[in-house]
């Protein structure tokens, strides 16, 4: 997977987020967005999700061949504090509801997926009675065991305590091999991993002078 950003910008109504954005993303390598809360990280994460267009400026996804921006998703697994679990549903139908649409990576299937959360007794508990941190974990793990070239994770250890963020390191070691993978991050500790670093502060637009 390979996505190329030509001179992206975003807008909401008149205020700029970010614009003169230019990047190549490669499969294998991972990367970081970093910058204050409110700066763009999300807008341009969702932007490289194709759930949000640019305002400005082109992307280019590719694979062995050109991927037109509707089909996009179905390369990309993602977890982030914006992205709803069905509360109703236990932890198993969350598994199995996830993974109709989704493959499971090479050697896992729901049993893998439950055995890797390690949260005792909760296989049949409904997501409502569930910590934040055990939300959490679901995500990642949902996100993490799907077979896609591109892996998108928006503050990934938001709630997670220190064992949580061990935890979410050790899937970084086990399954981003030979994956792109995006992190949308203000904590050193979760980022600290990425080979590249984008900051988003470079790109806003600058006052005119008059
Ligand atoms: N749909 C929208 N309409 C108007 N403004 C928006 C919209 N979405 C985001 N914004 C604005 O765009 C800016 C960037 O928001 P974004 O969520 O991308 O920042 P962030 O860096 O991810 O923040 P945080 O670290 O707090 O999650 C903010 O000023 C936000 O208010």
């Amino acid at each position: 997977m390979h996505i190329t950003l030509k001179n992206i910008g975003r807008r909401f109504n008149k205020e700029w987020i970010f614009k003169g954005l230019d990047y190549s993303f490669e499969a294998g390598n991972s990367y970081a967005i970093l910058g204050p809360n409110g700066s763009g990280k999300s807008t341009l994460l969702n932007i490289l999700m194709a759930s949000l267009s640019p305002s400005e400026g082109a992307i280019a996804y590719q694979t062995d061949k050109e991927i037109i921006p509707e089909q996009v998703f179905s390369y990309i697994s993602f977890a982030g504090p914006y992205l709803d679990l069905i509360e109703e549903f236990t932890l198993a139908e969350t598994i199995a509801f996830h993974f109709s649409f989704k493959n499971y990576v090479e050697g896992f299937n729901a049993e893998g997926v439950l055995d890797l959360l390690a949260l005792i007794g909760a296989k049949d508990k409904p997501l409502k009675y569930f910590s934040s941190g055990m939300k959490q974990r679901t995500k990642l793990a949902l996100a993490f065991c799907s077979d896609t070239p591109m892996l998108v994770l928006d503050e990934p250890t938001s709630n997670l305590d220190v064992q949580g963020t061990d935890w979410y390191l050790s899937l970084i070691e086990k399954f981003t091999a030979n994956k792109l993978v995006v992190l949308g991050s203000n904590q050193q500790h979760e980022y600290d991993f990425c080979k590249e670093q984008i900051q988003i502060m470079a790109y806003k637009s600058k006052p005119k002078m008059v």
